[in-house]
Formats: C-alpha cells, sequence, structure tokens
C-alpha cells in the first residue's frame, strides 16, 4: 500500500510575490541542497528571481532573530541597508551589504532553512524545541508566513534523505517548503483583503 503522508501538490502563481530564504551554514552540503529545492519549485511557481532575497546565519539557533530582523527590515521606509554593515568594501567582501536603492518592498513569505543532527547531548532537543517555538512566534507577531524548513534528523541519513540525497534518492523537501511559501504568501495577501481564495479541488 502506498504512503497517505505527503504535501499538497497544488500549484499557485507566485509571480507578483516576494519571498526572503534564511538558512543555517551547519551541515551545509544538506542545506544547500534544500536550498536548491526551494528555488527550483519557487521558480515552477513563477516567483521571479530578483524578487527572491537569500540570507545565511551560522546555525539554526539564529534563524528566528534572523527571519525577524529580515521582516522587520523590509517594512522600513528606506529599504534595506545600503553601504556596508561592517565597515568592508563591497564586491565579495565578507560582511558588505548589496546596495539596496529601491524603496523596500515586504516579504511576502519567509522560508527558514536549517538541518540539526542529533548529536551526543540533549543540544539538538533544546535547539529543536526552542527554534521551532520562536519562528511559529515570529510569524504569528509579523503576519508574515514563516515556513518551517528546519530537518530535524536523528542521524545523518534522514538528514540526506529529507534532501534527496540519500541512498534511496527520497524526495527533497526543500521543493514541498517552496510550494508552501507561495501557497501561503498568495493565500495571507486575499485574506489580508478580507477575500477568500477557492480552494483548488
Ligand atoms: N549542532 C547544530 C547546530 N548548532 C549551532 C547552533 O545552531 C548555534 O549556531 C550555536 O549554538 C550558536 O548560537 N546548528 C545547526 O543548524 N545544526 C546542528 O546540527
Ligand atoms: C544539534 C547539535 O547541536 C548537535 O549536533 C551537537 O552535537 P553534540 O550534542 O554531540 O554536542
Amino acid at each position: 500500500m502506498s504512503s497517505i503522508k505527503g504535501p499538497s501538490t497544488h500549484e499557485y502563481d507566485g509571480s507578483n510575490l516576494r519571498i526572503a530564504i534564511v538558512h543555517a551554514r551547519w551541515n551545509e552540503s544538506v542545506v544547500d541542497a534544500l536550498v536548491v529545492g526551494a528555488l527550483n519549485k519557487l521558480g515552477q511557481c513563477g516567483v521571479k528571481a530578483h524578487n527572491i532575497v537569500i540570507q545565511s546565519v551560522p546555525g539554526s539557533f539564529e534563524l528566528p532573530l534572523a527571519c525577524s530582523r529580515i521582516i522587520a527590515g523590509s517594512r522600513t521606509q528606506n529599504g534595506g541597508s545600503t553601504g556596508d554593515l561592517l565597515g568592508f568594501t563591497s564586491a565579495n567582501t565578507p560582511g558588505s551589504v548589496a546596495d539596496s536603492p529601491t524603496a523596500s518592498v515586504p516579504f511576502d513569505a519567509v522560508i527558514a532553512i536549517g538541518v540539526l543532527i542529533k548529536g551526543a547531548t540533549m543540544h539538538f532537543e533544546y535547539i529543536c524545541d526552542s527554534v521551532s517555538h520562536a519562528l511559529m512566534r515570529t510569524q504569528l507577531d509579523t503576519g508574515v508566513p514563516i515556513i518551517f524548513g528546519v530537518l530535524t534528523a536523528l542521524n545523518e541519513e534522514q538528514a540526506l534523505e529529507r534532501a534527496g540525497m540519500g541512498a534511496g534518492m527520497r524526495h527533497n523537501h526543500g521543493e514541498d517548503w517552496g510550494l508552501a511559501a507561495v501557497e501561503m504568501a498568495t493565500r495571507c495577501r486575499i485574506w489580508g483583503q478580507g477575500k477568500f481564495m477557492e480552494d483548488a479541488s
């Protein structure tokens, strides 16, 4: 009997959405595969490349604050920061900031991506618990959908499988997160107008 598990497969039009992907750098090879999966699905839904912002943080524990600050910054009048933040010159220097001459455009959704792999201590449990609760609180506080793209794997194989990299080359969950971002961004925009979206049959 085939499994009943799995995400919705409805497609949505993302051609006028602005999406941020915020990813941790721990377990980077798996994170990178998940980010690619999300980007591929965003592209399939019509999200334009110039409407996708990708930012990284050291680890998953930093994801909630990063999402909160990126959402807040996208709502300011002067857009993202111009000039550099850390005194570095621009052009591929770590810490430099791309100019953002245009006025800010708020993000319609944020995809938070990280890979947590259980180690020998309780560190894993505390990060998983705190990050999941904080991301939920941040999306409710800001009203911006934050897609939970944090793998909480008990071992490396579980993480690899969920990024489509395992021996069985299982499904890349990044694709699910990309689709969820487009759907929730679309629905929240419509709900915010006091309207309702016909549910695809
Ligand atoms: N062990 C993993 C971590 N640990 C690092 C924390 O997320 C955090 O960056 C550090 O404690 C400093 O605040 N992060 C992951 O994303 N994945 C792990 O498996
Ligand atoms: C998720 C973690 O922080 C974990 O990988 C750290 O490993 P350990 O518990 O052995 O320190």
